[in-house]
């Protein structure tokens, strides 16, 4: 669906994503609406057998009907049931299809998105986004939806009894009503109107702040910080205790209202009733008997009315946040997509400010990394890094200059050829929880299960291989089968050789290894690498010191550029780095021989 659309109202907004179920939608809530017109009929069925009581009397074997109207009154209650089943089977059926189609459109939809944005928003919140959002509009659709059809046919049908009964206990009966709605219009209106989508992102931060306590608690408990970490927690929870009492609050006084006065009905029904029926006769009660039984569905009715009103406020809601995702842009696609002529990748006088950033991450960086070269990465934090590399499998696209790859524009290329000729393999190692051979072959589904053993053998993973209960087949992350960090690294290395892109971006993370694994990543990197295109992320200048080039960026410019060894004659930043990093080198030689 658009994001066009944006100004139909929710229900129509979510019944676009019904496509063929819409009708099936349609035809559940006027089965709904049927089934209270045909609940309406006993009511007037019970008014017939007492008005044949009250004929016969004091000779109530002379009475005419009676059996006849309690039939039709008991098939009519049945008939309405059933009818009303049949409109939940409809609505039902069709709830879930929209429901699955809102949760296709989102998933297609970000397929299509920038890959930067998928890194920068949590997996969890985005799954939430649609997941939830998808679910909350099932009740609606399935639910509240027949039930608002059926609830606004009885007060409709209340109005035309009116006149059919008793003009004058009509009136009593509808005043309330009229006094319910407009105290629900304030309930649902102004401040309280804009509650939900408050009430929502409330309780979202406190699942945030939750989850971010929790993942905490380790370096907590280590620095002994259980106050200042608790504060943001503790804050909103206090944020949405007292939204959530605000609301209560606003809602009390309309609310005892709402319940009292179509609760009160009877106190204007039973004094009018007894002085019609002063005048009036029998006749009169007959028609009292009638609105007596007649009220507290009217009751119920405004219930549910008031119930359906909060479900469209969800709805409401959930629409909104799917909009959301869809309003993020897809990158564009070149009508007319080029080839790539070879493997070299140019960055030419590129700027680029992420999304609702203020300044620029990189600005006017421009670099070559011919084919079969090695250029390698390096600086202070925050100074760039990351960014240049994400730039070339196109995260992002860059607001000015140009990313190129064998002479084509990056824009210009068909994803899949993008995808074809980059392999990246970022610190960040994300496995599946499938077996290790889907894991693997995500970089190439045609490849056979020799040429993954090779990619993993080559990527330093046989000791990963022979621990695995069901070697290949063994499914990740469950059960028990845990890899270490520099196990997953190694995996998503052996994903890269696999794939034999001629080009390779890699951050060299050995963050998470210890020396064994460090010594087993580092040989995987030199399979992968070896007659590549590589733009490399350096953490450890040993890596690099026959790199081609070394890219010095700082705030997101280039500082230095050159061998290691001019580099190193210049006495600059690089430098300054190498002198820091063989200290700490040596200090940490120094510490193991102590050991
Ligand atoms: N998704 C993002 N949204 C907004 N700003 C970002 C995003 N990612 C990075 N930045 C900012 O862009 C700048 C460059 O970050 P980048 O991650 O490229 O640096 P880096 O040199 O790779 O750092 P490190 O060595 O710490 O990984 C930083 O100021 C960072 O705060």
């Amino acid at each position: 669906m658009d994001v066009k659309d944006k100004n139909k109202n929710s229900i129509a907004r979510l019944l676009t994503y019904a496509g063929g179920h819409k009708k099936l939608t349609v035809l559940g809530c006027t089965l709904s609406g049927i089934s209270a017109v045909l609940a309406l009929a006993p009511y007037i069925c019970i008014w017939f057998v007492a008005r044949g009581v009250f004929q016969a009397m004091p000779d109530y074997a002379q009475a005419q009907g009676l059996v006849r109207y309690g039939w039709a009154a008991l098939w009519f209650a049945l008939g309405s049931a059933a009818v009303y089943f049949a409109a939940l089977m409809c609505t039902h059926l069709a709830a879930f299809r929209t429901a699955k189609n809102m949760r296709k459109a989102a998933a297609r939809h970000l397929v299509n998105v920038p890959l930067g944005y998928l890194n920068a928003s949590q997996s969890g919140k985005l799954r939430k986004q649609i997941d939830d959002n998808a679910g909350m509009t099932e009740q609606m659709l399935a639910h509240e939806l027949p039930d608002l059809v059926g609830a606004v046919i009885t007060p409709v049908a209340a109005v035309v009894l009116l006149f059919v009964f008793d003009w004058r206990m009509g009136l009593a009966c509808l005043v309330p009503m009229l006094i319910s709605v407009y105290l629900l219009t304030r309930m649902m209106g102004g401040n309280n109107a804009r509650f939900f989508s408050t009430y929502q992102k409330a309780i979202e931060d406190l699942s945030a702040e939750a989850t971010e306590y929790v993942r905490g608690i380790p370096v907590v408990k280590v620095f002994q910080q259980t106050v200042y970490s608790f504060k943001s927690f503790y804050a909103s929870i206090m944020r949405y205790s007292k939204l959530a009492t605000d609301y209560a609050l606003s809602c009390g006084k309309p609310m005892t209202g709402f319940t009292t006065v179509l609760n009160g009905t009877f106190l204007l029904l039973i004094p009018l009733g007894m002085l019609l029926c002063s005048g009036g006769g029998w006749t009169v009660l007959v028609d009292l008997i009638f609105y007596i039984l007649f009220t507290p569905l009217c009751a119920t009715m405004m219930m549910r009315i008031m119930y359906a009103g909060q479900a469209t406020m969800e709805a409401d809601e959930a629409v909104r946040k799917l909009d959301e995702i869809l309003a993020v842009q897809p990158l564009p696609e070149s009508g007319r997509p080029q080839r790539a002529r070879g493997a070299e990748v140019e960055l030419k006088n590129v700027t680029f400010t992420y999304p609702q950033a203020k300044a620029p991450a990189l600005r006017q960086v421009s670099f070559r990394v011919r084919a079969g070269q090695t250029v390698a990465l390096v600086g202070p934090s925050g100074g760039g890094k990351t960014t240049a590399a994400s730039l070339i499998p196109r995260f992002w696209d860059v607001q000015e200059g140009q990313v190129l790859i064998g002479g084509a524009d990056v824009r210009e290329l068909a994803t899949q050829e993008l995808m074809d000729q980059v392999a990246f393999v970022f610190q960040d190692t994300r496995l599946f929880k499938t077996s290790l051979l889907e894991n693997i072959r995500a970089a190439r589904p045609e490849a056979t299960r020799e040429q993954v053993l090779e990619a993993l053998h080559l990527a330093q993973c046989d000791d990963i291989l022979a621990k695995l209960p069901q070697g290949l087949d063994t499914r990740i992350g469950t059960k028990g089968v845990y890899l270490s960090g520099g196990e997953q690294q190694r995996v998503a290395l052996a994903r890269a050789i696999l794939k034999d892109a001629p080009i390779v971006v890699l951050d060299e993370a050995t963050a998470f290894a210890d020396p064994e694994n460090e010594l087993l990543i580092q040989r995987a990197f030199e399979t992968l690498i070896r007659g590549k295109t590589v733009l490399m992320i350096a953490h450890r200048l040993s890596t690099i010191q026959n790199a081609d080039e070394i890219l010095v960026l700082k705030d997101g410019a280039i500082a230095e550029r050159g061998t290691h060894r001019a580099l190193l004659e210049a006495h600059g930043l690089y430098d300054a780095m190498w002198q820091d990093y063989q200290t700490s080198a040596q200090w940490k030689v120094g510490k193991e021989a102590a050991v």
